[in-house]
């Protein structure tokens, strides 16, 4: 059955030949409406596959106030606008639209555009569907479950966060009397570990005293409604109410969301979702939120004890002795290796939970060093196909000429040097997960042989008779711009669609600082076991500088660092950096030039490749025995002889002593 299409257009001629167009592609066109109110109208008359939408239009509403209500409905768009500048382009992307076509287009433009949209709603659709399913599910088991309530709520919170990101979950039940405050929520202190916060907490953390907060409370039991707030103000200009207020200073809290569920009894329980992240929460989030309710109240009402004092009003049981932290870190054995708690990791880590287990194609973007490939293996360990192969192509480092053989294999005799039949990477990756690493690099023509394997899901091998069909879940990654390759002719816009059904976004280093210490143990520690040294902690001096740097080249740089730091340490003090990250010391240059990650490398192997002569030199040469390098520095002789080596010290770099 053909998809169904509606035509939001001002300009009748252009809707009109957009029409013409349309079925003679093959498409059914639901109608024409020049306005957002016509098209709201049409749309809950008749259910449409996708919205063709110009963003100016008759009336009150612009294309954009529309798209924001087909986001949250779940309904496919493609904006086709006259207006291209930046500002209405920002706007126009955080409704995160299937495509995006600047007039005037070429037809073929718009069916790939119409194409590539379906398949990414079909993919979208058939997952979140799933999903919600599955939380529905989650919601009911644990109303069932026969637990305490802080940790059903807990159980709860767990079950949430994968669909709507949190920071700090508070939930409570209003009215409220100023005498008793039972609101308590949970602060989101790693993957999967999770602080308490219930009044003691509260009291401590904000240094208000009891009665301030009654006081607080009194001012702040608010109605019954459900809303969004971004950086102070709300999506309903409702205020913001001073207990309200103190989470959000207390946490550094930067937007919030609100939704009440109506109990049995006439009263309401509230659940508030808390981010340090700005503009985190939107209509699609209270959609779901809207579609859940009856499980949601379901479970509440198990969470709420019953327990109706002089005032008729519920009790949250939150008192008494906490322990403050449940759950343990890396619980979700798949992220053991993956240090870090900054919420921006956090809120990548959910969405690699929430993808893992479908065939659905993930897009990892971040700079070089974030740490990508270690999400690619952690998609592929999380899924059915964990048992199956996972296989990595760096499509950078294949040279042009090698890469369609490489991907795709080849029979014997296919080409001069083709000595026997070779298995592509797609087909080793049968059953598994085909990790394209760097794939903005791949050639144009390439790219558009992936886009057909992607299509057809079937290979052909270089001088094969028959295509073969694959069953291979695709994970790519790139640290480039794709949408700045798609718009300079370097990357396919149709395979950059296909490819991005998914994106998931690392951090740089420079954005998740609090990460650093964790990250530079943890390498400390597994480096030190490596090299069979004890680790005797890091410098105060040297973990001041680890967190002021930029890290150009993000995690790998780190570990390159601490593995450098390891390496050089006597076993006996604390790791210390011999060489200045910031180039400030004599030995190299004040004025160098570091641009890129290149020149990173270049240093740090300079300043290592410096000590170790400064070293050799000091035991006249002598790597074995009682007071040689290897001594001194407390490494096997054979791993130092293996470090000389790569750096490439001869015997002439220690000149005369
Ligand atoms: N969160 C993390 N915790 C601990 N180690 C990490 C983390 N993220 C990355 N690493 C380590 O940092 C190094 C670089 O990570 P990885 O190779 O996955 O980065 P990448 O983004 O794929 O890099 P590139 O773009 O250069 O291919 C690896 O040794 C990896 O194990």
């Amino acid at each position: 059955m053909s998809a169904k299409i509606l035509i939001v257009e001002d300009e009748f001629v252009v809707a009109n030949s957009l029409r013409i167009l349309l079925r003679q592609a093959g498409y059914s066109v639901g109608g024409i409406a020049t306005s957002a109110e016509e098209a709201y109208q049409n749309l809950q008359q008749d259910k449409h596959d996708l919205v063709l939408l110009d963003i100016r239009l008759n009336g009150s509403e612009s294309g954009i106030d529309l798209a924001r209500k087909l986001k949250a409905e779940h309904i496919a768009f493609v904006y086709l606008s006259a207006n291209s500048s930046q500002k209405v382009l920002e706007e126009a992307k955080k409704t995160e639209p299937y495509g995006f076509l600047v007039k005037p287009f070429r037809e073929k433009d718009l069916l790939v555009a119409l194409d590539i949209a379906l398949y990414i709603h079909k993919n979208r659709l058939e997952s979140k569907l799933r999903q919600e399913a599955l939380l529905e599910r989650q919601l009911v088991e644990i109303s069932l479950e026969d637990s305490e309530d802080k940790q059903t709520f807990l159980t709860i919170a767990r079950a949430i966060r994968t669909f709507i990101p949190f920071d700090l979950i508070v939930c409570g039940t209003r009215p409220l009397p100023a005498s008793r405050f039972d609101d308590y929520g949970y602060l989101r202190a790693g993957f999967d570990e999770y602080q308490f916060i219930g009044k003691d907490e509260l009291l401590t953390i904000s240094g208000l005293k009891s009665d301030a907060l009654s006081t607080i409370i009194e001012n702040s039991n608010t109605d019954t409604h459900v809303a969004t707030y971004y950086n102070g103000g709300t999506t309903d200009a409702t205020p913001i109410t001073p207990l309200q207020s103190v989470w959000s200073t207390c946490f550094n809290i930067e937007s919030f969301l609100v939704f009440p569920v109506a109990l049995s009894n006439g009263s309401w329980a509230y659940y508030s979702f808390y981010s340090r992240r700005r503009d985190v929460y939107t209509q699609s989030h209270m959609a779901l939120l809207k579609h859940l309710v009856s499980s949601l109240t379901r479970v509440t009402e198990k969470l709420v004890r019953s327990e109706v004092s002089s005032t008729s009003a519920i009790r949250l049981s939150a008192s008494g002795k906490h322990d403050h932290t449940e759950g343990q870190q890396g619980s979700v054995s798949e992220f053991k290796s993956i240090i870090g708690k900054h919420p921006l990791l956090l809120a990548a880590l959910d969405l690699v939970t929430q993808v893992a287990p479908y065939k659905t194609s993930v897009l990892i973007l971040g700079e070089s060093g974030t740490g990508k490939e270690s999400i690619a293996q952690a998609i592929h360990s999380l899924s059915a196909r964990k048992t199956g192969p996972f296989i990595k192509v760096n499509c950078a480092s294949i040279p042009a000429s090698l890469i369609e053989s490489e991907l795709f294999g080849h029979e014997k005799g296919a080409f001069t040097g083709a000595i026997e039949k070779r298995k592509g990477k797609f087909e080793q990756a049968h059953e598994g997960t085909l990790f394209l690493d760097e794939v903005g690099e791949m050639p144009l023509d390439m790219q558009v042989r992936l886009l057909r394997v992607l299509q057809e899901k079937e290979i052909d091998p270089i001088g094969g008779k028959s295509p073969r069909k694959v069953d291979v879940r695709i994970v790519a990654a790139t640290n480039r711009n794709l949408e700045r390759e798609v718009a300079e002719g370097r990357f396919r816009l149709d395979l950059y669609y296909r490819l991005n059904v998914f994106p998931i976004t690392l951090p740089p280093l420079r954005e998740r600082k609090s990460d650093i210490q964790a990250l530079a143990f943890y390498f400390a520690n597994r480096f030190c076991k490596e090299f069979n040294k004890d680790f005797n902690g890091i410098s105060a001096a040297m973990m001041d500088e680890l967190e002021g740097y930029t890290w150009p080249g993000n995690i790998r740089e780190l570990e390159n660092v601490l593995e450098r730091s390891v390496i050089l340490n006597d076993g006996k003090s604390e790791l210390e950096l011999k060489q200045s990250l910031l180039g400030t010391t004599d030995k190299v240059p004040s004025k160098i030039e570091i641009e890129t990650l290149g020149d990173v490398r270049r240093i740090q192997r300079e300043t290592e490749r410096e000590y170790l002569i400064s070293v050799l030199k000091k035991t006249k040469g002598h790597i074995r025995g009682a007071n040689g390098a290897a001594e001194l520095l407390n490494i096997k002789p054979t791993t130092l002889e293996a470090r000389l080596a790569k750096l490439g010290i001869q015997r002439e770099d220690l000149g005369t002593w």
